[in-house]
């Protein structure tokens, strides 16, 4: 009989065109290579330059996503962009495209928005792919049970040139979620605590396989919240086992198999699963009954605690500059810390049901006069489908800016930032040192936690905003 094998083995082992050695890594092929505009210059100038052209121009997408404004045009029909270096990517982008054949989401075009966010809405990121984009969190297409990896610019070179990777196979890391998630609580809050937990190292070298019954009840959102992180935990990529949730969401696709040839490809994507007794590099299992709505406090992702928790001693001299940076005092509640930014959108939290959220909690509540916030939906369709729900009249109405699709305040690279000093809840994924703008301080959270802080002006624990509604009502 055949040894059982770990989801990553199955996707590994399908790929796999010229095996690992001690000398030299794999050559992996790869199904689907995603470009945008940041990552992508650099690897046609050298590709050109070897007199080559794409070897799949038909399995490469490419969008605009990091510089682009989120602001409309002004009335001559100029866009705002935030320097002649945006602008000028943007234009490499087409360019590049335009002459290799290959289908860009450009600006206007329905489908344009965060790389990690239009690949699976369109139903290009499929189970059991091989993934890769000059992106760290491409990470997020492993909620499809795809094995989807961040390359760097380099790399995106080689597999435009070749269509495959030079890999060495990673280990497994089965992070098992089981019991049900409290009120509150969302996919964002659980993978803070796990990086909390396994610190952002704790992944290294690894593919995390999340699995357990918390992540079986997950929506396809959540999921890729999950994933989007696994890098945060350091890890190369993140994992979940496609099911019925995800059939149910590629059947909606525009880009997924239909008809026969759909019921054929789940056929097979139901068997890309860990077998019963496979065995994993590491395992930790975590209890979701045990999350509460969680933050973090330092300069990254791994800084996790509770909101309702007292900001722990720095253990380290790297922890007290962070403190220091962050202008945080430990022993003090991280809840009532008084916040100047709210920023929703992201690769992490830009979606349909993260909008969701933060229009159930501002419906009828006003954003506090000290706090700025933005709203910036993750692609094209989910600012279409919001604005069909109303939520951009809520947003509004709140008193917070609704904007164009795009990465924005998450890297600040288009011109939204955060000033000098000021504090930012952020449903984004990485706190680092000026990683909103210079001096800027950036706590991690969740769309409803980042909804609640806005109207409170501080950071907020929406479980009591939430008891405060019901004893009203
Ligand atoms: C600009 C890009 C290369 C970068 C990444 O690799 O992740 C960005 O998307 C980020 O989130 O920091
Ligand atoms: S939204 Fe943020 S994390 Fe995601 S791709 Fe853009 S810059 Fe990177």
């Amino acid at each position: 009989m055949a040894p059982p094998k770990t989801l990553l083995d199955k996707l590994w082992d399908a790929h796999v065109v010229v095996p690992e050695t001690a000398d030299a890594p794999a050559v992996l092929y790869v199904d689907l290579h995603l470009v945008h505009e940041v990552t992508s210059p650099q690897a046609f100038t050298e590709l050109e330059a070897r007199g080559l052209s794409p070897r799949r121009p038909d399995r490469t997408k490419a969008t605009l996503d990091h510089s682009t404004p989120t602001l409309p045009a002004a009335t001559d029909g100029r866009l705002p962009y935030a320097s002649a270096q945006s602008e000028a990517q943007v234009e490499a982008l087409r360019r590049n495209c335009a002459r290799h054949g290959i289908e860009l989401f450009d600006l206007g075009d329905a489908r344009r928005g965060i790389v990690h966010v239009v690949a699976p809405e369109l139903g290009l990121t499929q189970p059991g792919q091989t993934i890769v984009c000059g992106d760290s969190h491409t990470s997020t297409h492993g909620a499809f049970g795809a094995l989807a990896f961040g390359i760097g610019s380099s790399e995106v070179g080689h597999v435009l040139a070749t269509q495959c990777l030079l890999q060495r196979k990673p280990r497994a890391l089965a992070i098992t979620i089981d019991g049900e998630l409290g009120p509150g609580v969302g996919a964002k809050d659980v993978v803070l605590h796990v990086i909390g937990r396994i610190g952002v190292n704790g992944g290294t070298g690894h593919v995390i396989e999340f699995r357990g019954s918390t992540v079986r009840a997950m929506s396809m959102e959540q999921r890729m919240t999950l994933c989007n992180m696994a890098i945060e935990a350091g890890a190369r990529a993140g994992l979940v086992a496609p099911d019925a949730t995800t059939f149910a969401w590629l059947a909606k696709t525009p880009r997924a198999p239909t008809g026969e040839a759909l019921d054929e490809a789940i056929a097979h994507w139901r068997t890309l699963a860990s077998d019963p007794d496979a065995a994993f590099d590491q395992e930790v299992r975590i209890d979701a009954r045990g999350i509460r709505p969680t933050v973090t406090w330092g300069t990254h992702p791994g800084t996790a605690l509770a909101v309702d928790q007292r900001i722990p001693a720095p253990a380290d001299g790297a922890e007290t500059k962070a403190l220091a940076y962050m202008q945080l005092q430990a022993g003090a509640h991280i809840a009532g810390t008084p916040v100047d930014v709210v920023f929703v959108g992201s690769c992490t939290n830009g979606r349909l049901s993260d909008l969701r959220d933060v229009a159930r909690v501002l419906d009828g509540r006003r954003v506090h006069p000290r706090v700025r916030m933005l709203v910036v939906p993750g692609s094209e369709q989910v600012k279409r489908e919001a604005e069909a729900e109303g939520i951009d009249v809520i947003v509004r109405a709140a008193g917070a800016e609704w904007r164009e699709p795009g990465c924005s305040m998450c890297i600040a690279m288009n011109g939204d930032l955060v000033a000098p000093g000021q504090l930012a809840v952020s449903t984004s994924n990485r706190n680092f040192e000026g990683r909103q703008g210079p001096g800027a301080r950036t706590l991690l959270a969740s769309p409803l936690t980042a909804a609640a802080s806005a109207v409170a002006g501080v950071v907020a624990d929406v479980r009591e905003l939430e008891t405060a509604a019901t004893e009203a009502a």
